[in-house]
C-alpha cells in the first residue's frame, strides 16, 4: 500500500571499474532555503507502533503527494516522472552508511518535503538506526505509554531502549530530537499518564543533557495528533491553543545548515574519465572527482589538496547531477574537475588546503552492536568516507552507563554498549571531530573475520 511512495534507487550505470555513475540531470529542483526537506529517523523498541506511525504519515499526506505528483507530471511533460529524483544524494549516502538495510520513503505537505530514513529488522535496530541518524536533521523517539508503569512512584523509569536510542541520536549529532508518546488511546486517563511520562523525559534529558525539541502525544493506529490536532485539555500550547500535531512539529524543525559553513572536503567515491570538451582551465584527459561533500562548499576557483599525497591544485568546474553549477555545498553529490593532473582515486579526499598530515592514534566515542565484545588489541577494517584502513583499539577508557549516565570502567564493551576508546590505525586519516564534521568524523567498524559491521566510531579529538 506504501509502495508508491518508496523511493526508488536513483537510476545509475556502472563506469569500466564497476563504480556507479552519477544521477541523472532532469528535474532535480533545489527547494528554496526554507522549503529545504527535513530528513529524520524514528526510532524505538520493537511494537512502539514505528511502521504504523509511519504508515499513518504517509498515508494522511496522499492527498498533497498525489498534487505534487500532478505538478511533476505537468512539468515532465509527457515523459516519465521519476520520483526518486526528490531524493538526491541519498543513495551515495547510503553507500557511505554501514547497512543497506534502511530505505528511505518520501512525502510531502504543502509546507514541507520529507525524507524518512526507515530502519527495519529488530536485531540490526540500532546498527540501522546509527546509520540513519548520520545523515538526519531530526529523530523522532517513539515511547509506547502502555509498556511503563504509570502507578509506579514519580518520576518514572524510561525503558532502557529508549534512554539508549535517545543517548545514541544525542551522540551521533541528531540536530532536533522529538519524543512522540504513543498509543494515548490505550491507556484510561491520557491526561494523566501523558504528563507523567512528559515529566520523565524532561527529567532523563536534563541529566544526559540533551536538547529536547518536542514532547508530542499520539496515536498513530487512531491518527490522532499525528497529521490531525488533537484537542484535549491536556495538550495545550503557551497560548492555550490545542497543542501543535507532530506533522506540525516536523514542519517546523531546523533542516540542518551547520556543515555548509567552513572548510570543504569531499571523500572521493569514484573517479570518472569524460570524452567531452574539458572547461576552460581543466588539465587534459580530464577526469571528474565524485562524491558527496562531507563539509563546506566548493566553487571554480578554490584550491584544493589531495588526501593523502598532499598534491595541490585549483578548482576548474563543479557539476552537480551532471551540469555545471557555480557552487556546492554539505551533503550534495558533486564532481569537481582539476585544473592540472593529479594522482587522485577513490578512499582519497579532496580538501582545503591544511598543514595536517592525518592522524593514526585518536580517542573516540565507540557504540558497539555486535554480539562479539569489543576488546584491546583485536584488529578490524574501519571505513572512513571511502577509505578502507586497518585499526585497532588501544584502550577502552570507559563504558557509559545508561542508566545513572556515569562514565565506568571498562575493559570491553558487550553489544548495544557505549564507551570511550583509543584507536590506532595502519595509516594515517585525516580526521575531524565528530562535533565538527559530522563526516569526516565517523567511522566504520568492520569485523574482517565475520565481514560484518561491529560498531561506529565519533571522533572525539584527533
Ligand atoms: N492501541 C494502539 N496500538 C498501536 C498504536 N500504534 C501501533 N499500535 C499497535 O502496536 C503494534 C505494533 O505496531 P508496529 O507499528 O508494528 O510497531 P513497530 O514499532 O513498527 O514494530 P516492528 O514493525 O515490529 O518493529 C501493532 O499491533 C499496532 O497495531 C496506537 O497508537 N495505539
Amino acid at each position: 500500500m506504501f509502495d508508491a511512495t518508496t523511493s526508488a534507487p536513483l537510476e545509475r550505470t556502472a563506469d569500466d571499474a564497476g563504480h556507479a555513475s552519477p544521477p541523472r540531470a532532469a528535474h532535480v529542483v533545489d527547494a528554496p532555503a526554507d522549503h529545504r526537506a527535513l530528513r529524520f529517523l524514528t526510532a524505538g523498541s520493537v511494537d512502539d507502533g514505528k511502521s504504523t506511525l509511519i504508515g499513518r504519515l504517509l498515508v494522511d499526506s496522499q492527498a498533497i503527494l498525489a498534487d505534487q505528483l500532478d505538478a511533476l507530471e505537468r512539468r515532465a511533460a509527457g515523459a516519465p516522472i521519476d520520483l526518486s529524483l526528490l531524493t538526491d544524494g541519498l543513495e551515495a549516502e547510503r553507500e557511505q552508511g554501514i547497512t543497506i538495510d534502511v530505505a528511505y520513503r518520501y512525502f510531502a505537505t504543502r509546507r514541507r518535503k520529507f525524507i524518512i530514513a526507515d530502519a527495519p529488522g529488530h536485531e540490526q535496530y540500532t546498527r540501522n538506526m546509527v546509520t540513519a541518524a548520520a545523515g538526519s536533521d531530526a529523530a523522532v523517539v517513539l515511547i509506547d505509554i502502555t509498556k511503563l508503569d504509570l502507578d509506579a512512584p514519580r518520576p518514572l523509569t524510561l525503558l532502557p531502549q529508549t534512554r539508549r536510542h535517545a543517548l545514541l541520536a544525542h551522540l551521533l549529532r541528531v540536530p532536533s530530537i522529538v519524543f512522540a508518546v504513543n498509543k494515548i488511546d490505550a491507556v484510561d486517563d491520557a491526561g494523566a499518564a501523558f504528563e507523567a511520562v512528559r515529566d520523565a523525559v524532561d527529567a532523563f534529558a536534563r541529566a544526559a543533557g540533551i536538547a529536547i525539541a518536542a514532547i508530542v502525544p499520539v496515536s498513530a493506529l487512531r491518527g490522532d495528533n499525528v497529521t490531525r490536532r488533537l484537542d484535549a485539555p491536556w495538550y495545550r500550547a503557551a497560548d492555550g491553543s490545542a497543542g501543535p500535531s507532530l506533522l506540525q512539529v516536523l514542519e517546523a524543525l531546523p533542516a540542518s545548515q551547520e556543515r555548509t559553513h567552513g572548510a570543504f572536503s569531499l571523500p572521493v567515491q569514484y573517479v570518472q574519465r569524460s570524452q567531452g570538451a574539458a572547461p576552460a582551465g581543466a588539465a587534459d584527459g580530464r577526469r571528474t572527482f565524485w562524491g558527496r561533500i562531507a563539509h563546506g562548499s566548493v566553487r571554480a576557483g578554490d584550491a584544493v589538496q589531495v588526501f593523502p599525497s598532499g598534491e595541490r591544485a585549483l578548482v576548474a568546474e563543479v557539476l552537480c547531477a551532471g551540469e555545471p553549477v557555480d557552487v556546492a555545498s554539505a551533503g550534495r553529490s558533486a564532481g569537481i574537475v582539476l585544473d592540472r593532473e593529479l594522482d587522485v582515486s577513490r578512499g582519497d579526499w579532496l580538501a582545503s588546503p591544511a598543514a595536517e598530515r592525518g592522524t593514526q592514534r585518536f580517542s573516540a566515542t565507540l557504540a558497539w552492536l555486535d554480539t562479539e565484545p569489543a576488546v584491546v588489541g583485536r584488529k578490524y577494517q574501519v571505513r572512513h568516507g571511502n577509505r578502507w584502513v586497518q585499526a585497532r583499539i588501544a584502550s577502552i577508557d570507559s563504558r557509559l552507563d545508561i542508566h545513572s549516565l556515569a562514565a565506568t570502567d571498562a575493559h570491553e564493551l558487550g553489544v548495544n554498549e557505549i564507551g570511550r576508546v583509543t584507536i590506532e590505525t595502519q595509516q594515517p586519516l585525516p580526521l575531524e571531530p565528530y562535533r565538527d564534521n559530522r563526516v569526516g568524523g565517523a567511522l566504520i567498524v568492520v569485523d574482517p573475520t565475520q565481514n560484518r559491521t561491529s560498531g561506529a566510531l565519533l571522533v572525539e579529538a584527533a
